[in-house]
C-alpha cells in the first residue's frame, strides 16, 4: 500500500514541525524515519493516521481507508493506569471489525490468543497491563498489531527502552510483515538498525534532508546536515507563509 506526501506543512500553533514534505514511502516494504530530536518525526505519522491536520498539502493513502492502518505510539502517550486485561488490549485490535461495542467473538477471542503466543506472552492473557514491563508491553502492542492484520504499520520508536531479546524479537515481526509486503514505516534513532532491517529511510530536520535507500541517505554529510539544520533551530520553527515560504 503507497503513501504519498504532497507538500505537507503540519504546525503547532502556526510553528510547523513538519515543513513542505513530499515523497512517496516504499510500497510493501519497510522505510526509517531518521532525524534529531524535534525533527517532526511523530507529528508525520500522526499526520498520516489523520490525527492532525495539515496546515497545507495531503497525506494521499492511494485509496485506501484510515482502518487499514495499524499505529503504535510512543509508550509515554499511551495510559497504562486503564483497568484492561492484557487479552483485551490485544482484542480492541479488532476494533475496525467489531464496532467500538461489539464484542470480539470465539474467532476473534482465537486470533488474540494466537498473536499473544507469537510474541511470546500467552501465559500473559488474564494480566492487567499496568503489571507489565516495558518491553512485555511493547510485545502486547506488537501482537495487537498482529490481530489488526493492516496492510500500512506505523511505529513510533518501537526498540525503545527494549532490552536487546526483546529487540530482536520484534525485529523478527518486522522481518515477516516485510516478506507479507506490508508497508512499515517506523521512527527510529539507532542507524545501524535502520541498516540492517529498513531498505529505506527519510532523513528529516522538519523538512526533507535525503530520501531513498538507507545505505545512501544515511551518509556522514547528510547526517551532519541533519544536525546542522536542528543546532540552527530557535525554540519554535517560524510561523509559515503556507506557499514554501517562511512569513
Ligand atoms: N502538542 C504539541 N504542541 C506544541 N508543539 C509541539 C507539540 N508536539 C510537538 N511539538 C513540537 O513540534 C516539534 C516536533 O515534535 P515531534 O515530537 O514531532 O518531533 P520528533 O522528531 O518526533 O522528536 P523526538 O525524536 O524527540 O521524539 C518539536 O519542536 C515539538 O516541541
Amino acid at each position: 500500500m503507497s503513501i504519498i506526501l504532497n507538500n505537507l506543512t503540519v504546525s503547532y500553533q502556526r510553528h510547523p514541525a513538519v515543513h513542505h514534505i513530499s515523497g512517496r514511502f516504499a510500497d510493501g516494504d519497510a522505510t526509517a524515519i531518521f532525524g534529531p530530536n524535534g525533527a517532526g518525526k511523530s507529528t508525520l505519522l500522526k499526520a498520516m493516521i489523520g490525527a492532525l491536520t495539515p496546515d497545507s498539502g495531503s497525506v494521499d493513502l492511494n485509496g485506501h481507508r484510515r482502518s487499514d492502518i495499524a499505529y503504535l505510539p510512543q509508550q509515554a502517550e499511551i495510559d497504562r493506569s486503564m483497568p484492561v486485561s492484557v487479552l483485551e488490549l490485544v482484542g480492541t485490535g479488532l476494533w475496525h471489525k467489531s464496532g467500538p461495542f461489539g464484542g470480539v467473538g470465539r474467532d476473534g477471542m482465537a486470533r488474540a490468543i494466537e498473536a499473544l503466543e507469537q510474541v511470546g506472552l500467552a501465559d500473559f492473557a488474564l494480566r492487567p497491563i499496568a503489571a507489565l514491563s516495558s518491553g512485555q508491553f511493547q510485545r502486547v502492542l506488537f501482537a495487537r498489531i498482529l490481530v489488526q492484520d493492516a496492510k500500512l504499520i506505523l511505529l513510533d520508536e518501537p526498540f525503545n527502552a527494549v532490552d536487546a531479546k526483546t529487540t530482536e524479537d520484534l525485529l523478527g515481526l518486522v522481518a515477516q510483515w516485510r516478506r507479507e509486503k506490508r508497508t512499515v514505516i517506523a521512527v527510529l534513532h539507532d542507524a545501524l538498525q535502520v541498516r540492517a532491517h529498513f531498505p529505506h529511510t527519510l532523513l528529516m530536520a522538519r523538512e526533507v534532508i535525503a530520501w531513498g535507500d538507507s545505505a545512501t541517505v544515511l551518509n556522514d554529510d547528510n547526517l551532519r546536515r541533519a544536525v546542522d539544520t536542528a543546532a540552527h533551530w530557535q525554540s519554535q520553527a517560524p510561523v509559515c507563509g503556507l506557499d514554501g515560504a517562511r512569513a
